[in-house]
């Protein structure tokens, strides 16, 4: 259950489950700023084991020590993670796995937009690759731990862009044509597809996969374009504060309501409109198996 309130003109909700999370443990990427650290902080108040997923460890260790200051909670762990490089993955999946027992909700939170033209440390065009291939892998190398820890859940974070987006088979990596924002919308689409199909696979083995859409939101996404970076400051006001753009993450992690509820899309904690394109199954299937090409990896 969500429940609703506004500021000014901006309609926003807050989850309202008092769910506690002692004795769960918890996965955040991209979790040192934004939306990511504010969903990590709600979950280490409800007494979650949290790791916080980054690239840059020295920024992940302030926003650690900060939630643990504030919580209470010491179990807030930092582990490296760079999506933009499947040796990172790799190694991070290892490390958990050797570490860590148990597994019960893997928040796929980490994003970039609005990137210039870049590749990851494979080859990848960098929004497809952070965005989708990342989550992608990581999800794969983590999802038999999540099995044997059901129930469980995934949640992949998305956006309203997905309705601009296609998957460009053709030219996955923009080599032929290069759009940054439409690299973006392409990458969150591939978000949604992915949630579709990984739910549609895991049915019966009580681990959900949901995607969202967490609102427009006052963080630092827009850093890599200096005039999103100036009209994002110039109509703050309008937008959301990290802490209300986390809600839909917090409320898909933990409302008692979803429990059985998988490969739903929400928005402002509720169910929301898939484009029609994010409800393509034969895209869905398509773009797994050439993402497990890319990645070389077998996932049935
Ligand atoms: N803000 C908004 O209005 C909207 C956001 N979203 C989605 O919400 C999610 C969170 O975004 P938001 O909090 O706004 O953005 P921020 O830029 O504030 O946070 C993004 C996070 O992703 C991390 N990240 C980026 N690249 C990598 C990488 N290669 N490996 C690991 N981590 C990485 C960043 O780390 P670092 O700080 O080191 O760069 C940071 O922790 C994203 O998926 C975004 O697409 C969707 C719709 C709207
Ligand atoms: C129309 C308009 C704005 C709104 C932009 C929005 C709403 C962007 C949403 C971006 C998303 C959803 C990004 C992440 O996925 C501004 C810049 C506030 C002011 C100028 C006019």
């Amino acid at each position: 259950m969500c429940c609703f309130w506004s500021i000014g003109i901006v309609l926003k909700e807050y989850s309202k489950s008092t769910a506690r999370l002692e004795g769960k443990v918890v996965i955040v990427t991209g979790a040192n700023t934004g939306i990511g650290k504010e969903t990590a902080r709600d979950l280490a108040q409800r007494g979650a084991r949290v790791i916080i997923a980054c690239r840059d460890i020295a920024k992940a260790e302030a926003a650690a020590s900060e939630i643990r200051a504030e919580t209470g909670n010491q179990q807030v762990i930092v582990r490296k993670l760079d999506l933009a490089d499947t040796k990172s993955i790799r190694e991070f999946a290892e490390k958990f796995l050797a570490e860590e027992k148990e597994l019960h909700i893997l928040i796929n939170n980490a994003g970039v937009m609005l990137c210039p033209y870049s590749k990851t440390a494979d080859g990848f065009e960098m929004h497809l690759g952070v965005n989708h291939l990342g989550h992608f892998l990581l999800t794969f190398l983590l999802l038999e731990r999540l099995k044997q820890c059901a129930p469980a859940r995934i949640v992949n974070v998305s956006s309203l862009a997905h309705h601009g987006g296609r998957i460009r088979f053709h030219d996955l990596h923009g080599e032929k044509s290069y759009n940054r924002g439409l690299a973006y919308c392409h990458s969150k689409l591939a978000n949604v597809l992915f949630t579709r199909e990984l739910a549609r696979r895991l049915q019966g083995t009580k681990v959900t996969a949901n995607v969202l859409h967490p609102g427009s939101v006052y963080s630092e996404l827009v850093r890599h374009s200096f005039v999103m970076t100036w009209l994002w400051k110039i109509f703050s006001f309008f937008l959301k504060t990290p802490c209300e753009g986390a809600q839909t993450s917090i409320y898909c992690a933990v409302a008692e309501e979803l429990d059985s509820v998988t490969g739903q899309y929400f928005s402002d904690c509720q169910p929301a409109y898939v484009s029609p394109r994010g409800r393509d199954d034969e895209t869905a299937k398509k773009l797994w198996s050439v993402s497990c090409e890319l990645l070389g990896i077998q996932w049935d």
